[in-house]
């Protein structure tokens, strides 16, 4: 497997071996001993799995718990998406900071976001299957939502008009929820 550094520190991009034959392939997409030493979290835990389908134009996102802040670790096995990790740790080096990359079925990578930060995705493709590991259990009663088109974010994503849920079309800039702690 292929790690890949972004610029915020400890999101990571992963690529897994894959070892494809006559037959097609097979990937390991989650091993704990070996994720935890490339990712160097020696604790390392998952506890939910979450699987979602979306259609193309939709967005999700981006979303974050204030109280058990979940770890994310993210991939597309149907379609593709272009998948956001913004930093919200108001004491990090990397602040308001964004990063995104393409997960697709094609190319089969995966990303790392820690605790803490804010994530959302939107659908490239006709549909999207999004599998993401969590390292906590949601807990709907303190979650909260950046808003996808912040400008002190500028957040280049490929598209103008998503389609929201009602809940992430309400989301809040960055200064509202840093002003809300
Ligand atoms: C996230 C989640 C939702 N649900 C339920 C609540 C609701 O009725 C329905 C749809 O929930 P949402 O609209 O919040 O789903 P969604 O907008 O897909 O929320 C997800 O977005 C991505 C970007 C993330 O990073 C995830 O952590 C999660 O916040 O599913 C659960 O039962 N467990 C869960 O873990």
């Amino acid at each position: 497997m292929n790690i890949t550094d972004t610029a915020i520190a400890d999101v990571k991009i992963i690529h897994p071996r894959v070892f494809a034959d006559a037959r097609g392939f097979l990937l390991e997409s989650f091993s704990l001993q070996r994720y935890r030493q490339a990712l160097g979290l020696p604790e390392l835990v998952f506890v939910q799995d979450n699987h979602s389908r979306s259609h193309q134009g939709v967005l999700r996102g981006l979303h974050f718990q204030r109280h058990q802040p979940q770890g994310k670790l993210v991939q597309c096995v149907r379609g593709a998406v272009f998948d956001v990790a913004v930093d919200i740790r108001p004491h990090s080096p990397s602040y308001g900071q964004w990063v995104g990359t393409v997960l697709s079925e094609d190319n089969q990578a995966q990303m790392w976001i820690p605790p803490g930060l804010a994530h959302g995705f939107a659908v490239l493709s006709s549909v999207a299957d999004c599998l993401y590991k969590c390292t906590d259990y949601y807990h709907p009663q303190s979650e909260d939502c950046l808003i996808w088109n912040d400008p002190a974010i500028g957040i280049n994503w490929p598209l103008t008009r998503p389609q929201l849920s009602a809940k992430d079309a309400q989301g809040k800039t960055l200064a509202a929820l840093a002003a809300a702690q």
